[in-house]
């Protein structure tokens, strides 16, 4: 199978969200759609700061069947929901930074809102600061199919991707560049948020 176009476009991605953390210690994975039934996605345990074409294997949208029979991401169930969910996803990007890690813990409710930072406006779909947004936190879960089944069955509207507690972001894009955007503005605004909170505490 051949490897879709946008690809080098995400390798690039993959090496930018490794230099900034993102991806400590072979954490996270990244994935590609190829068209409506494939999507090509980050071999588990690899370094997903340094990916190389090589790296990516194709992975059945319907079923998470891999043709190689290479092991592809363990967390390949939550980037094969989003695409059965949402057709416009192109890619997906999941990352362990400290900020969503730590984030996703203080927040003992289901859902983080933010409101009041123009950088909203980094969200798909947002124009203004005064409007309050919400990214789904699911409990963490080592069962990737029983988590994602708890996360389609939630019925949330996942426009911005969602929280793992205690393990991180997953956020999409209609293309590479826009998941990329969207990464960058959730973590920028996790940090505000964490900052805040903090400061107010005192
Ligand atoms: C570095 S341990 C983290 C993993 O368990 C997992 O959460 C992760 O994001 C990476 O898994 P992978 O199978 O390499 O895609
Ligand atoms: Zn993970």
């Amino acid at each position: 199978m051949k490897h879709p176009t946008h690809l080098d476009e995400l390798i690039n991605t993959c090496h930018w969200l490794g230099q900034r953390g993102f991806a400590p210690a072979t954490g996270g994975n990244m994935s590609i759609r190829a068209d409506a039934d494939w999507c090509w996605i980050s071999a588990s345990g690899k370094d997903k700061g340094s990916l190389e074409s090589d790296d990516f294997i194709s992975v059945r949208i319907a079923d998470n069947h891999a043709s190689s029979g290479r092991t592809p991401s363990a967390e390949t169930g939550l980037h094969t929901l989003l695409y059965r969910l949402y057709p416009q996803a192109s890619t997906v990007l999941h990352v362990h930074s400290v900020n969503a890690t730590v984030l996703s813990r203080l927040e003992r409710r289901d859902t983080l809102t933010l409101q009041g930072y123009e950088m909203q406006k980094t969200l798909q779909g947002q124009t203004s600061h005064l409007d309050a947004v919400s990214l789904p936190i699911y409990d963490n879960d080592q069962d990737i199919d029983a988590l994602a089944k708890r996360i389609a069955q939630s019925g949330n509207a996942l426009h911005y991707g969602f929280l793992l507690r205690g393990h991180g972001l997953t956020t999409w894009g209609e293309t590479v560049a826009q998941a990329r955007r969207q990464l960058e503005g959730l973590e920028f605004l996790f940090e505000c948020d964490l900052r805040l909170r903090a400061l107010e505490k005192q």
